[in-house]
């Protein structure tokens, strides 16, 4: 981050006397022809996407504190009048170097890098060093670039966190702050948070506890908020709240860097949060929190208590519901079925947790509004967890995996005993058990579906419930396929397919699009229906079997799902900002879109 945080963006339309030459060159590079809207880069502005009408970037750093700042440093891209103007000429190389040759050395110098954990370490010392040319290769690479700050390189990176530590980022909440958050939020540099991720830790992907190792996550979410929904990257807040860890290896680690002591459980846990919860609010009143990587036995309590008090969500919970939905949608119409079908799938769950739950859930919500009763959905779900399948007998179930429970089989069945009674058409995997697909459930599932759905969701790549390979190969190449993670497309009896990836990044970057231009007051379910809908009809014949857009397409889809959401939140009155009327909302969330431009930047 910053060592002084006095930049801002001048929201002006008008060029200004002062610096009429300056004004005057700005040039639209090629994001503009992708995104014409304005370049105000906080989209306030009541411009057309016709129009793009530039501005300029005002600071009050001078020399080197401007070269030290993220967001105003561009190495050796400093335009002659900008060094003129702000003291930096002779601290950088005399060459003026464009944007477009910075990208192209960016990549090479990924390239070159073979161990991802180096690719990962490279790529966030550039965030911290030039935050406009991280985002400008993101965007431009997405499926290069995501697997590295995102799943899986960035499960590798929070395993090896204090040993890749550089430079903080974000805010850590610990233990021995209570008492002191609501001071403690005043500590962060900026005056507006749009949006904040916040995890404490307790499982981290499918790699369990991981305490403030998990800092990681928020980091990588949030990259792709910038990325892909086009959030003001000086606006987002990614937070640890650090209760301790039951990791033991962690606690031993001289290098570890939380508090190596055992979490904090029950009411001192839950007053910790909410102790949180009140300090963010105090400060920004409007932010929008994303809970993160919460473990199953706190992670629905603290949606249930927060929903409605709060902007917030469940990413595992809800947005995972919401783009699992959205596959499935997409593979009815790869079969030839309409919507109204989905009430017929008979869906086998592998996990039964936060994510497993948050999806079946989600599934049940969508077919409720295609016509099942409620009770008649929950029959068409047959969840295992650790133990095997949720029988009757089960003891210690929580409220939302009761519902689930089943009397047709024996409790603590296997997989392949629930396969082979059930023909399941869907199996899904939210277990974060690498391998649980077995050779044997697969090939059992393939002899009764002609397109078995397989979704193995759990990340990162090795703890997928099992390859793409293997769908493929054990069902003949008759699987559909998603998973969590990217796997590389799959070449079997002279014939590639192409391997989709089911992954909450395709919606939470919209969530937040939506949200922060549209000022939603509330997140419903409703929201997340709407998005996983207009997600699924993406999908479209070039994309061959592909069940919806490819990664790199990720901008163009976060738009469609802010649309869907706001839609919704216009309906339900839920949202409070009211777009320019010559716009359509699709234009106006367009406008609102950060991007990574080098507008000129000017002294205050
Ligand atoms: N693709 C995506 O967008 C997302 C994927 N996930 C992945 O889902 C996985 C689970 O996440 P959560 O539900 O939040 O974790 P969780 O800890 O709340 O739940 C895990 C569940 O899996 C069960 N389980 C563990 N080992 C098992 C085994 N061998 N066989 C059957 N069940 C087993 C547990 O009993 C528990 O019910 C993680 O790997 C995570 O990365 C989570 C959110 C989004
Ligand atoms: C993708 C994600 O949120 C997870 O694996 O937890
Ligand atoms: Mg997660």
């Amino acid at each position: 981050m910053a060592a002084t945080w006095r930049t801002t963006i001048c929201q002006s339309n008008k060029a200004p006397t002062k610096y009429p030459k300056l004004f005057f060159a700005t040039k639209l590079n090629r994001f503009s022809s992708h995104f014409i809207s304005t370049e105000d880069a906080y989209g306030r502005e009541d411009t057309t996407p016709e129009k793009p009408k530039p501005s300029v970037y005002r600071t009050r750093h001078r020399g080197m504190e401007v070269i030290q700042d993220p967001f105003t440093n561009r190495g050796a891209a400093f335009t002659w009048d900008e060094r003129e103007r702000l003291g930096i000429r002779g601290l950088v190389p005399p060459k003026v170097q464009s944007f477009d040759i910075q990208a192209e050395r960016v990549l090479s110098r990924v390239d070159a890098l073979h161990d991802p954990l180096n690719k990962y370490d490279f790529l966030v010392s550039l965030l911290d060093r030039n935050e406009t040319l991280f985002y400008r290769v993101l965007i431009d690479h997405f499926e290069k670039i995501a697997p590295i700050i995102y799943t899986p390189t960035v499960g590798l990176a929070s395993q090896k966190s204090q040993v890749i530590f550089r430079r903080p980022r974000g805010m850590y909440f610990s233990k021995y702050d209570r008492g002191c958050m609501n001071t403690m939020v005043y500590n962060w540099p900026q005056e507006q948070v749009d949006v904040i991720v916040v995890t404490d830790g307790s499982r981290i992907l499918g790699l369990g506890d991981l305490g403030a190792n998990g800092i990681q996550i928020p980091i990588g979410k949030l990259a792709l908020y910038v990325a892909g929904g086009g959030i003001d990257p000086r606006r987002v807040l990614p937070v640890v709240l650090d209760v301790g860890t039951n990791n033991e290896a962690l606690r031993k680690d001289p290098w570890y860097l939380g508090i190596a002591e055992p979490r904090i459980t029950g009411d001192e846990y839950f007053r910790f949060v909410d102790e949180f919860m009140e300090a963010v609010y105090s400060r920004w009143p409007q932010v929008m929190v994303q809970f993160e990587d919460f473990a199953n036995p706190v992670a629905y309590p603290l949606l249930e208590t927060y929903r409605d008090k709060y902007l917030c969500f469940n990413d595992d919970i809800q947005s995972t519901g919401s783009i699992a939905l959205a596959s499935i949608l997409a593979s009815l119409r790869l079969r030839g079925m309409t919507n109204r079908e989905i009430c017929k799938e008979r869906i086998v769950c592998v996990g039964a947790g936060s994510a497993g739950l948050g999806v079946c859930e989600t599934i049940i919500q969508c077919m409720e509004r295609e016509g099942l009763r409620s009770h008649q959905a929950y029959r068409q779900f047959w969840l295992l967890d650790d133990k095997g399948l949720l029988g009757r007998g089960r003891v210690g179930l929580t409220p939302t995996q009761a519902r689930f429970v089943r009397d047709d089989l024996p409790d603590g069945s296997s997989l392949e005993e629930v396969v082979r009674t059930v023909k399941p058409t869907i199996l899904l995997g939210l277990s974060g058990a690498g391998g649980a697909f077995t050779e044997a459930a697969i090939r059992e599932m393939a002899k009764h579906v002609e397109r078995p759905v397989i979704f193995p969701l759990s990340n990162p790549v090795d703890h997928a419930e099992c390859t793409a390979s293997q769908a493929i190969e054990w069902t003949g190449g008759r699987a559909i396929f998603a998973s969590g993670s990217p796997f590389d497309d799959v070449e079997y009896q002279n014939k590639i397919y192409p391997i989709t990836q089911c992954n909450n990044v395709y919606n939470f970057p919209g969530m937040g699009l939506a949200v922060t231009a549209c000022r939603i007051t509330h997140i419903t379910d409703d929201m997340f229906l709407a998005a996983a809908r207009r997600i699924s009809a993406l999908s479209a014949d070039h994309h061959k079997q592909q069940l919806f857009p490819p990664l790199s397409e990720l901008r163009n889809v976060s738009l469609q799902v802010a649309t869907a959401v706001a839609e919704v939140a216009y309906e339900d009155g839920l949202a409070t900002a009211e777009p320019p009327r010559k716009m359509t909302l699709h234009q106006y969330l367009l406008s609102r879109m950060w991007q990574p431009q080098y507008a000129p930047l000017v002294p205050f």
